[in-house]
């Protein structure tokens, strides 16, 4: 999964780096104390009374923290916020979390200057109010960066209903998730844990693709729906179509949804009324020994593997040894608390309520997520002489849907790469590992992950916290195999459990260069697809040939009665990968939505195409390709190469090959560049200095290439590979 430095850990960082902010900007401010306004000294004096009392803790924990331990599992509610990407998930679980006090809203934070203060303060205010509030909940670099969530996160608020009683406020478990396909697997893990869902529709964008697979994600969990609209205070806003989708397509009952705008704050009340309201308690059993649903987890340098756990039955307390129903280590929770989303430690974390745990585990693949915790020794272990108790219905463990090949620029860095990629994995568990040994680009790693954007994250992650740049080759699918009777796959393919028959007597290929020869291939089956676009009606016929020309099925096309359509295509999930939905975004300017689900194997007359330089096979660019497509994919491939490899001091020759029958053929005559020579002048045998400038740069200049015999490639190579669909 991809978690990282976590939501909750950059979350507390963050508050600290607001009160160091917040007392820096005071210290500035009060420099410029004698040319401040009237209003100004009024402003310190007030910051100074709030700094005296501030402790960091925002006021809203600190009623969690002393209050959640009397709220009974009746008045417990835990809920997804459920949505298509970018529709406002995270923006309007920020607005909930200033709403119980447990960020600051802008201006209100200690501290935050009043209208007229000086600008050095206003700045200083500003600052500390951005890292107070700015996107709590989407706290990853990549997240911020790109805009996407590709974390859920936890966050435990108190909260009394309209026209509730004071006194009896209700404990919501928010559970913020990822909008983007790639992580659909984190939406299924987090509504495990919940009993119901808010799922948003932008109502400037209406019902979109992702909307439809989350609810029949939620669906499938048997969770209660609120839908409920985003977004009302654009001008652009037009609820009632959005709501006529709501009840057209979602087949959803329209009259209670809240109306709400994660910019103004408008409509919050209603959408954690109807929380309160229209879901059900958790279902659990206070009294019964425990049992936990690990449903996160990441891992942390310095305390190891914390999990997010939803306590279902009995109690969880600090200094409790425990287990979980599918390992046979036991540990000490040496921590155990509250996510605001920051971590905050409590005593003991009831049933139904949720809470991360600290326990000094080291591997993360130890925190199954799915699994059950007990408690062996501890308030809530099961009494003496009565059988243990059995796991909750734990969930499917994530599966890679594409692979790609990562190598370090520099081939004398691969220790640089194995820690970093090592490190990451440990943060992101559903990214699988396994060393490889390419014959053009020397030693690496074979990963799986998710998806695109997946694969994209951790490489920008790669690069981001690691400082190791990669190439990496172009993504592929897993492709089954039958081989003929009395064949095996050859040795040296990359990691044995792709080469090893499953029940069905099938092998997984991960990487062309693993693909068999054809003469001993009975059969190939490839990945697909159940693909779901929302379009504008007049994209129709473009999509029909665009869907066509990539193999697509159609399985079911629906008229929405705002002009769109809806089109469900079975398609090869290869097709996907290969900038299908960039096609498919030029195709309809950009209006198109998309979304799939696997829909299993079927079979398919797939080769592998195999690229040549100067006469030796490359394996990092070799692909796997349709038969009925293969020729074009490798002669494209072939262009493409010869557009991006550099000139060479000797002639390179590019050739596409189908087992011996090579089908296309670019050449790239020699050049001889003497960096030395300047206009064909040779740089005066007296200028040293300037000599060896020249070959530095040429040197640093190589060092992002790599040599693959004795060509050089650059990661452009690598994408005129993944480009060949088009
Ligand atoms: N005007 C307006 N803009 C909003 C509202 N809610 C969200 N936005 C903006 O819409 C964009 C996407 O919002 P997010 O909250 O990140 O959306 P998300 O659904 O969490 O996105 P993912 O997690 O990537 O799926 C951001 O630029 C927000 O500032 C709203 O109610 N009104």
């Amino acid at each position: 999964m991809l978690a990282a430095a976590s939501g909750a850990r950059a979350a507390t960082a963050r508050a600290r780096s607001w009160a160091a902010a917040f007392v820096a900007g005071g210290l500035r401010a009060d420099a410029s104390w004698g040319r401040s306004r009237a209003g100004l000294g009024r402003w310190f004096g007030a910051t100074a009374a709030a700094l005296a009392d501030f402790d960091g803790v925002p006021p809203g924990v600190k009623k969690l923290l002393s209050e959640y331990e009397s709220v009974p599992l009746e008045r417990t509610r835990n809920f997804s916020i459920i949505a298509h990407v970018d529709h406002g998930k995270s923006t309007l679980a920020d607005r909930m979390l200033e709403l119980v006090g447990n960020i600051y809203k802008p201006g209100e934070a200690p501290g935050a200057a009043p209208p007229g203060s000086t600008k050095a303060a206003m700045a200083a205010a500003k600052a500390a109010e951005s890292v107070a509030n700015e996107q709590v909940l989407d706290s990853l670099k990549v997240e911020r960066e790109r805009g996407i969530t590709v974390k859920a996160q936890t966050a435990s608020l108190l909260y009394v209903p309209s026209g509730g009683d004071p006194d009896k406020p209700y404990l919501l478990n928010l559970i913020d998730t990822p909008g983007h396909v790639d992580f659909a697997y984190e939406v299924s893990r987090s509504l495990a844990a919940c009993q119901g869902a808010l799922l948003l529709v932008d109502c400037t964008q209406g019902v979109q693709a992702q909307t439809v697979a989350n609810l029949s994600t939620a669906r499938k969990s048997g969770l209660e729906i609120i839908p409920a609209l985003t977004k009302i205070d654009l001008p652009n806003a037009d609820p009632e179509p959005a709501l006529e989708q709501i009840e057209s397509v979602l087949r959803l009952p329209t009259d209670d949804v809240p109306w709400t705008s994660g910019k103004t704050g408008d409509g919050v009340t209603d959408a954690l009324d109807a929380v309160v309201r229209r879901l059900g308690m958790p279902k659990g059993r206070p009294d019964a020994p425990t049992r936990a649903l690990l449903f996160d987890s990441w891992y942390d340098e310095f305390r190891g593997v914390i999990c997010v756990l939803q306590v279902v039955d009995g109690v969880l307390e600090k200094g409790d040894r425990v287990q979980t129903s599918h390992g046979d280590s036991q540990y000490v929770i040496s921590e155990l608390g509250l996510l605001t989303p920051g971590r905050h430690p409590v005593r003991r974390i009831l049933a139904g309520q949720v809470g991360y745990v600290v326990t000094g585990m080291r591997d993360p693949r130890e925190a199954r997520v799915g699994d059950t915790v007990v408690v062996v020794q501890g308030a809530g272990a099961t009494p003496a002489g009565e059988p243990p108790v059995g796991p909750l219905p734990g969930f499917e463990p994530s599966k890679p849907m594409v692979f790609a090949s990562i190598f370090p620029v520099d081939t004398s860095d691969f220790d640089g790469l194995r820690v970093a990629v090592e490190k990451l994995a440990l943060t992101d568990s559903s990214v699988t590992l396994v060393k490889e040994n390419s014959s053009s680009l020397g030693f690496g790693f074979r990963c799986g992950f998710l998806g695109l954007l997946h694969m994209d994250v951790f490489h920008q992650r790669l690069a981001d916290e690691f400082d190791m740049p990669v190439i990496a080759t172009a993504p592929m699918v897993p492709y089954r195999i039958e081989l003929e009777a009395g064949h095996s796959m050859p040795a040296g393919a990359a990691g044995t459990e792709a080469a090893t028959p499953d029940e069905d007597g099938l092998i997984t290929v991960e990487r062309p260069d693993d693909f068999p020869d054809p003469n001993i291939i009975r059969r190939t089956f490839e990945p697909m697809v159940k693909a779901s676009v929302i379009a504008p009606s007049e994209a129709y016929s473009s999509i029909m040939s665009l869907m066509q020309t990539h193999r697509g099925r159609s399985d079911e096309i629906s008229y929405l009665d705002d002009g769109r359509v809806l089109m469900k295509y079975i398609m090869p999930w290869q097709e996907v990968v290969t900038n299908f939905f960039d096609k498919l975004k030029s195709a309809t300017a950009g209006y198109a939505t998309f979304d799939y689900e696997p829909a299993g194997y079927e079979a398919s007359n797939v080769v592998k195409i195999d690229m040549l330089l100067n006469g030796a096979p490359v394996d990092s660019l070799s692909f796997v390709a349709h038969r009925s497509s293969a020729e074009v994919q490798g002669r494209r491939v072939a262009q493409r190469l010869r557009a991006v490899i550099r000139r060479q001091q000797f002639e390179v020759v590019i050739q596409a090959a189908f087992g011996k029958k090579i089908f296309a053929r670019e050449r790239i005559p020699p050049y001889r560049k003497d960096v030395l020579s300047r206009s064909g002048k040779t740089v005066g045998g007296g200028d040293l200095t300037r000599k060896r400038k020249l070959l530095e740069k040429q040197k640093k200049g190589k060092a992002r290439m790599r040599s693959v015999g004795n060509v050089q490639l650059s990661q452009e190579a690598f994408h005129a590979v993944l480009s060949r669909g088009e």
